[in-house]
């Protein structure tokens, strides 16, 4: 056998295949080259739009963000103020006050009760997919757009979840542990192969969907449940009802979002309804399992192991946890339990996912912000104009927020009657309408008319003028 490779020879080779090289990295869709493309390159040539120069601009980012989308804001000159937490309330009321934008990933409440103090918040900026840590109605009747990142972290989920259907299996986590506290136990008993075994997967989303393709890779058959008839992939099957996924799967992995239909979806009902020895996932929201339900299942033995990547609350900052800790209810519990794998919330995590995250979300947030475009918001509207040319003079952008109900047309366009309206697009989601309108021929007193006038109508929300 040749000699091993020295340490150093083999951190080179590392380098060389891009593997610890986030600029090399292969990333999912949408690529770099994708962002590259449609990236700031637009937004930084375009015309300077204000009442909002960028340099006046304060961008607020929670939770250690990606040094990406930190890149992109630094590129337009905005304020930012960086934490790597997230920010018990009294302080995040304080902070959000006077921000423009605030970028934040799953752990950072944006209740009605810290929004009413954003003033000046025009912008969220969800670096992650899910959106529930947010009141969406709320921020959208306040006229506050919410962007968020549909799946650039979906295929790190899904891997993750493939490494911890056979580390289940396996008993993976018992054994590593076994042996980092002295204990040598080979055994096979109670452990198997994937191969053959079904895999139930509850919500055939983006990360269901890419998960389905990796586990029939594996030779696993899959059936999937889910609210919406959705094409199969591959060989899986779709079942109509929860009840018929749990009869038929070896193991039940979660990927639905948290909303009021999935809270505590898998309880002691549903617990019931599993295979004897099955085995749960849940990488999906803390909420959707119903921990002492699962703890009773793990201890009679009705499953035979569990991974849970979140929990009903979480804390704010790594570093330790104290025994019976509020935010990481039942861990105690949990912790004793056999094959039980426990993570905090990392199926996002990843140097891939993060950074792709850091451009998808620094890119709309700075398109809505220069802009007005909203393409992506998750609670409001879709609209969009092309930028204002560099060479258009006396042109102005007019970003106009407002109820969604009869007459507001007639009566903006009335307002708008005496310019050249270069163009126009209004779009209404719910209660809340908006418009966007490039009007030329304004000179400074004809903008601050424009934006009086409008700000006086009944049907206001929100009002922006970029010129
Ligand atoms: N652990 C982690 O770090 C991460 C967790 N997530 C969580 O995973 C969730 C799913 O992510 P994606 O696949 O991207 O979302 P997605 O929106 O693409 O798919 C969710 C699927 O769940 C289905 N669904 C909704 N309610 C349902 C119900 N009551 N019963 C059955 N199906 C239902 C939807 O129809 C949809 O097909 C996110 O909402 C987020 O909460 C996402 C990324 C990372
Ligand atoms: O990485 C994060 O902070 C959150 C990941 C997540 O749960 C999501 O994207 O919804």
């Amino acid at each position: 056998m040749s000699s091993p490779q020295p340490i150093s020879q083999l951190s080179k080779a590392f380098e060389k295949t891009g593997l610890n090289s986030p600029k090399n990295t292969v990333s999912t869709s949408p690529t770099t080259s994708y962002f590259d493309q449609y990236r700031p390159s637009g937004v930084k040539q375009g015309k300077t739009l204000k009442p909002f120069s960028a340099g006046d601009l304060k961008i607020l980012l929670l939770e250690n963000v990606n040094q990406t989308a930190l890149d992109i804001f630094a590129q337009q000159g905005y304020q930012v103020e960086f934490l790597k937490t997230s920010l018990p309330e009294d302080e995040l009321i304080e902070k959000i006050k006077d921000v423009h934008a605030i970028g934040i990933r799953s752990k950072t409440r944006l209740t009605e009760n810290v929004l009413k103090h954003a003033k000046n918040l025009v912008a969220i900026g969800c670096f992650c997919i899910g959106t529930n840590q947010v009141d969406l109605e709320y921020a959208a009747k306040n006229g506050i757009a919410v962007f968020n990142s549909p799946f650039s972290n979906s295929r790190s989920v899904a891997e993750l979840t493939i490494a911890e259907i056979i580390s289940l299996s396996r008993e993976l986590g018992d054994r590593n542990m076994e042996l980092h506290n002295g204990t040598w136990n080979k055994k096979s008993a109670r452990c198997w192969e994937v191969r053959g075994k079904t895999l139930g997967i509850v919500g055939y989303g983006h990360i269901g969907s890419q998960l389905s393709v990796l586990a029939e890779a594996l030779g696993m058959n899959v059936l999937y449940y889910d609210v919406l008839m959705i094409m199969s992939l591959g060989n899986s099957k779709q079942v109509s009802s929860l009840q018929e996924l749990l009869n038929n799967s070896d193991f039940v992995t979660l990927h639905v979002p948290e909303t009021s239909d999935t809270k505590q979806m898998i309880s002691t009902p549903q617990l019931a309804e599993m295979r004897d020895g099955a085995y749960l996932i849940n990488n999906s929201r803390g909420t959707v399992v119903d921990l002492p339900a699962l703890i009773e299942a793990l201890k009679i033995g009705k499953l035979a192991g569990a991974c849970i990547d979140v929990f009903p609350k979480e804390p704010r900052a790594n570093g330790p946890y104290f025994n019976g800790d509020d935010l990481l209810p039942f861990i105690d519990d949990l912790k004793t339990l056999k094959n039980v794998i426990l993570t905090p919330h990392i199926g996002g995590s990843t140097e891939e996912a993060q950074s792709a995250i850091g451009i998808e979300v620094g890119t709309v947030l700075t398109k809505y912000l220069n802009e007005g475009a909203s393409i992506g918001a998750v609670n409001f509207p879709e609209v969009a104009l092309r930028a204002l040319d560099l060479d258009q003079e006396n042109v102005c952008r007019i970003l106009y927020i407002h109820q969604n109900v009869p007459g507001v047309l007639k009566t903006v366009n009335q307002i708008l009657s005496e310019y050249n309206i270069e163009k126009q697009f209004s779009d209404s989601r719910g209660d809340i309408a908006y418009l966007m309108a490039d009007v030329s021929g304004v000179n400074h007193d004809d903008i601050k008319n424009l934006s009086a006038e409008l700000e006086a109508t009944p049907f206001n929300v929100s009002t922006r003028l970029l010129y």
